[in-house]
């Protein structure tokens, strides 16, 4: 088992480069499957375990698909007959791995997927995304730990009011109606940058979707989609994070590629905390001096704050002067990294689906473990300014979704290394001796 290994105290500088979106290159890829004429060429794909995930759910499924690490390109030809079943070992690995179900459905008339289960930060039902495909004339069925879905011909356009602004049932429903007879209307849609990255690759496939990024999608259903060129939007979540690594430390970063417009709560959030942040070439230059001001903040779907930032903020609250609350509404279970936090002298208590942060607190170095993805990048950020060494352990969280996360804080003059646990025995023993 791999740790990073954190000695804070740097003040990071310099500058850093945002790679394409993990949440964006996971529905585009699955909505590749809709191409039945040419091969598409997706580019800017980062280097990430989910991608390789998602890349053997396709190939399970008859597509012919390469992907070059050092180009970040992904080519995929979908033309032959498809299968139809993504199976237990990839949607277990993978929960995104469901958005294979609405194009499957459309190009198919039938999938058979896995049933997603819950996680460590909530149950996470998919009974929206369901509910879509019924209303578009599927006939549903569960059984054996699979969930099936079924058409005579094709699915008809049809008007769906989610209940939640779904980010993944969105992205199903969009996939499933654009091959579709006649028109969807999608009300009460999420509004995510990478719900319109998914908009307009399908828009380039041939399809015809009009109004992603409100609440109120339209797609009119072709009869064939075809191979295209598209190129992956910037990661929000990766940029945040750098600016969170950047402001923790009081330093001067300047963040390639970040896209501001998709960034406005979290940007709006870090000002009001007294950090600095411009527009500057191709991204943002994010500045802070401390101390920094406590603020409340609360997750909400897009443009409200991302849940996907709350861990690596809650970080950032944790040296920031005076009493923070941060309340989670998107996901029921997302604070499980409060804990470990804690384990490093955070004084955090959790109360609801609330985070009360009585801060500065005079962060200590700890052996702590990753519960999640973004929980990973929050305990490294945390170890950044701790006094003495963070080992984070469960680094498999870490690399879904986080491209060189160390090589590049160490970059920019962290004092970071990954290493395996007998090099971390090794070390103690040396140290001890
Ligand atoms: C691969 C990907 O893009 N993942 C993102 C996506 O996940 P994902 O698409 O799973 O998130 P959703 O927006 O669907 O989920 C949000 C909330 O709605 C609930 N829900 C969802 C669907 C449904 O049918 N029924 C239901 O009750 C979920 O349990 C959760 O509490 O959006 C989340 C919310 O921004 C992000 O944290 C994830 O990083
Ligand atoms: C929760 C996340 O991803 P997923 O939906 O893939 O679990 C995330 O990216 O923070």
């Amino acid at each position: 088992m791999e740790k990073i290994v954190v000695k804070g105290g740097k003040v990071l500088s310099g500058k850093v480069k945002v790679e394409g979106a993990k949440n964006a290159v996971l529905p585009v890829l699955a909505a590749s499957l809709l191409a039945s004429e040419g091969k598409n060429i997706i580019k800017n794909v980062p280097n990430l375990a989910d991608v390789y995930t998602i890349d053997e759910v396709l190939k399970s499924l008859n597509v012919q698909l390469s992907f070059s690490s050092e180009e970040n390109i992904v080519e995929i030809d979908a033309s032959a007959q498809l299968s139809s079943e993504a199976q237990f070992e990839f949607v277990r690995k993978m929960r995104a791995s469901i958005l294979v179900m609405g194009p499957l459905l459309a190009r198919n008339g039938y999938a058979r997927v896995a049933m997603p289960g819950g996680c460590a930060i909530g149950s996470r039902p998919i009974d929206q995304h369901l509910k879509g495909f019924e209303l578009m004339g599927a006939e549903i069925s569960t059984g054996h730990g699979y969930v099936e879905a079924r058409t005579e011909g094709r699915l008809k356009g049809a008007k769906i009011y989610l209940d939640f602004p779904s980010v993944g049932a969105t992205e199903n429903i969009l996939t499933a109606a654009a091959l579709a007879d006649g028109t969807t209307i999608i009300e009460n849609a999420a509004k995510e940058p990478e719900i319109v990255d998914l908009a307009n690759f399908i828009n380039e496939m041939g399809g015809k979707v009009v109004g992603a990024g409100t609440d109120t999608i339209r797609i009119e259903g072709v009869e064939t989609l075809y191979g295209t060129i598209h190129s992956i939007i910037p990661d929000r979540i990766e940029a945040g994070t750098f600016m969170v690594a950047a402001a923790i430390t009081g330093g001067d970063v300047h963040i390639e590629n970040a896209v501001p417009e998709h960034m406005t709560a979290l940007i709006s959030k870090m000002v009001e905390m007294g950090v600095e942040i411009e527009e500057e070439g191709e991204g943002l230059r994010v500045r802070a001096t401390h101390p920094l001001k406590a603020v409340d903040v609360k997750t909400m779907p897009h443009p409200g704050f991302p849940t996907d930032m709350q861990s690596q903020l809650m970080s950032l609250m944790l040296v920031a002067e005076g009493a923070s609350v941060i309340t989670e509404t998107v996901f029921e279970n997302r604070f499980m990294h409060v804990e470990e936090f804690r384990r490093m002298n955070a004084n955090a208590k959790i109360d609801g689906r609330s985070v009360m942060i009585d801060g500065p607190c005079k962060l200590q170095g700890a052996e702590v473990a990753a519960t999640d993805l973004r929980a990973a990048a929050a305990l490294i950020l945390a170890g950044l300014v701790a006094e003495g060494i963070t080992r984070v352990s469960e680094l498999k969280h870490l690399d879904r979704g986080y491209v060189n996360f160390h090589t590049k804080l160490a970059a920019l003059g962290a004092d970071i290394e990954r290493i395996s646990t007998e090099e971390v025995f090794a070390k103690e023993l040396q140290v001890n001796s």
